[in-house]
């Protein structure tokens, strides 16, 4: 339970207008607010399967990287145990796609979708430190952590066929485990040279961009 004072709190407290677009964009508030409208979220469903097939070997880089790179040896058992859910959560987009009648086969990824898996790519090379690689990791999964945990608060209107969406992300043992991911960056970031900070911050801009952007784009 470390989290606090770390780089990413600065970071955080420094890009808190593109943090709130990620996290509370419209999309998430109308699943909130039961005013969402099904295509939408039929759109990233289909949309976001392809995104977290892309999303597997991006989480074996970071592992592997983990094992180079890595003073402390529970950093591979965490990104183990997130990769462990990433095979339930492909089962789990199987199951739901058939239930809203998606096709998933035939789904065509999406421009923003395209780029973002790219982006994915290029945090594979060997040469992006594990510092780079684990705060992108961190924030990917911490922006969709604080999106679906706001849909489950007391008072949200989330229809009843999305809360188990919701709960995929927004659960407890979801966000305990991005903030062992936010403990492992922060403890990374505070002994990376000032060059390779950078590089991370960038990294965590850009996540924070296409996650904006991604959700524009499953709203249609
Ligand atoms: C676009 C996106 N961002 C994040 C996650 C969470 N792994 C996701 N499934 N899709």
């Amino acid at each position: 339970m470390e989290v606090g004072g770390g780089v990413i709190e600065t970071w955080l407290k420094k890009h808190r207008m593109l943090y709130i677009r990620a996290t509370k964009h419209p999309l998430i508030l109308s699943i909130r607010d039961g005013t969402i409208d099904f295509s939408s979220f039929k759109r990233w469903l289909g949309q976001d399967y392809i995104f977290v097939r892309a999303f597997v070997p991006f989480s074996a880089s970071v592992l592997l990287k983990a094992c180079k790179e890595s003073d402390n040896s529970s950093d591979m058992e965490v990104i183990l145990g997130g990769m462990a859910s990433l095979n339930d959560e492909i089962a789990w987009f199987k199951k739901e796609a058939s239930k809203w009648g998606l096709e998933l086969s035939t789904i065509v990824p999406q421009k923003v979708n395209q780029e973002y898996c790219r982006f994915l790519e290029s945090l594979m090379s060997p040469q992006v430190e594990y510092t780079v690689a684990i705060t992108a990791f961190w924030a990917i999964e911490a922006v969709y952590q604080e999106g679906f945990a706001l849909c489950l608060q007391d008072g949200s209107k989330t229809p009843p066929e999305l809360k188990e969406t919701c709960q995929r992300w927004g659960n407890d043992g979801f966000g305990q485990y991005c903030r062992s991911l936010q403990n492992i960056a922060n403890r990374h970031l505070g002994k990376a040279p000032p060059d390779v900070v950078a590089r991370a911050e960038v990294a965590l801009l850009q996540v924070l961009e296409l996650e904006v952007e991604f959700w524009n784009m499953s709203q249609g």
